[in-house]
């Protein structure tokens, strides 16, 4: 399906997505968990943040690129693990990856993938997002295969010690996938497909010997707390995704804006900090990279794309993304994404007052 070139925002993509999902499947997609409090104040909190942009600086040559684990990426945003992309689109993580390729960024394919990981694009620089299983070994035979098939890193979600209780899910009594549609890569070598469980017993020296079965960088989803992000370094982590998995596990947990800060200052400078969670414009990335951020990830935005475009539409998000990244910045009086730091942050008194986004409504 050709992506529509009517789509000027996230929130036109996402509208024309709810036309190509049935209800239960774009309630998992869109869902969060018990009152989705957290969902909310993910957005709430990046729009409460004000800019306080510079003028008459030559923006005229500017750059929206990054590196990001020593690679070189267009685009300071990264596509964020999400389960299940056959649900929204036939191709689902094929379409996905070519996008991301196209794009030159990075996309984290979810362990509750739909495809194989080794059918997903090589031309795509692609890390691989574990949940650590009680069976160890299935664990270090998936991350050999990752190995194998050259993925670059393997990211470990760390916030779902049990799945997080996602009220419209059960309302909708989705527990399944549908008939063709499986979790590919938890088929182990007799053929058995496995559930992927939710350990609650994975402790840091559960990361510890993932490092010690791999030679890739090795790092963590799902951190909130300073503590926990300075003990990461000290485990020797690559990198950290500042998440609260997009409002989906537990619910009323600080919004990633409001948390990263303290996470910055918690680690070395330099050290990579991915953050996720409702960053749906240009500005939030601006926001998100002023405040320490090295880059952004994107969930929910990537499967509306793919619902309603394929890998089309997944471009137009990546797209119309990086396009309004650029813009921010030359408005910013910026340059590059690395020139950022707090001084493009208000700090006054809050100035913002919530007003609905279209109060007339769409034309
Ligand atoms: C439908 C859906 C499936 C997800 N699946 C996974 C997953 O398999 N592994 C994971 O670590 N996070 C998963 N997440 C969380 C995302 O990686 C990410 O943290 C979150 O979506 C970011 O928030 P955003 O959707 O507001 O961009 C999922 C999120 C959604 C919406
Ligand atoms: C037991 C099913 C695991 C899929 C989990 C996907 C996920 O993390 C999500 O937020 O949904």
């Amino acid at each position: 399906m050709p992506a529509d070139t009517r789509w000027f925002s996230l929130d036109d993509i996402e509208k024309a997505a709810q036309n190509t999902l049935t209800k239960e499947h774009a309630d998992f997609f869109a869902g969060a968990a018990g009152d989705e409090s957290t969902l909310r104040s993910n957005r709430d909190a990046f729009e409460r943040i004000r800019l306080r942009p510079r003028v008459l600086r030559d923006v005229s040559s500017r750059s929206t690129g990054i590196t990001l684990l020593g690679r070189h990426l267009d685009t300071p945003v990264i596509v964020s693990p999400t389960a299940f992309h056959r649900l929204a689109h036939p191709d689902g993580e094929i379409a996905t990856a070519r996008a991301v390729a196209a794009a030159n960024t990075v996309m984290i394919v979810s362990m509750a993938a739909t495809t194989r990981i080794e059918a997903i694009g090589e031309e795509t620089e692609r890390w691989l997002q574990l949940y650590l299983q009680p069976d160890g070994d299935f664990t270090t035979a998936l991350v050999q295969r990752a190995e194998k098939a050259g993925y670059g890193a393997l990211v470990v979600t760390v916030d779902s010690p049990v799945l997080g209780r996602r009220e419209r899910d059960h309302r909708n009594g989705f527990h399944d996938l549908p008939a063709g549609l499986r979790c590919e890569n938890m088929v182990d070598d007799a053929g058995t497909l496995r559930s992927i469980a939710m350990d609650a017993s994975v402790t840091w020296e559960s990361v510890d010997r993932l490092r010690a079965v791999t030679g890739l960088p090795v790092l963590l989803k799902g951190v909130l707390h300073p503590d926990d992000a300075r003990r990461a370094v000290d485990h020797g982590v690559a990198g950290i995704v500042v998440s609260n998995h997009g409002g989906r596990q537990l619910d009323g947990t600080v919004a990633t804006i409001d948390a990263l800060p303290a996470i910055a200052e918690a680690v070395p400078d330099g050290f990579p900090l991915i953050l996720d969670g409702g960053v749906r414009r240009g500005i939030d990335v601006v926001r998100a990279l002023a405040l320490g951020a090295s880059a952004v990830g994107i969930g929910r935005p990537v499967l509306w794309g793919l619902a309603a475009g394929g890998q089309d539409g997944v471009s137009q998000v990546l797209d119309l993304l990086r396009t309004e990244v650029d813009e921010a910045l030359a408005l910013c009086g910026v340059s590059r994404p690395d020139h950022l730091d707090p001084d493009v942050i208000w700090t006054g008194p809050p100035t913002h007052r919530r007003v609905p986004k279209h109060p007339g409504g769409h034309p």
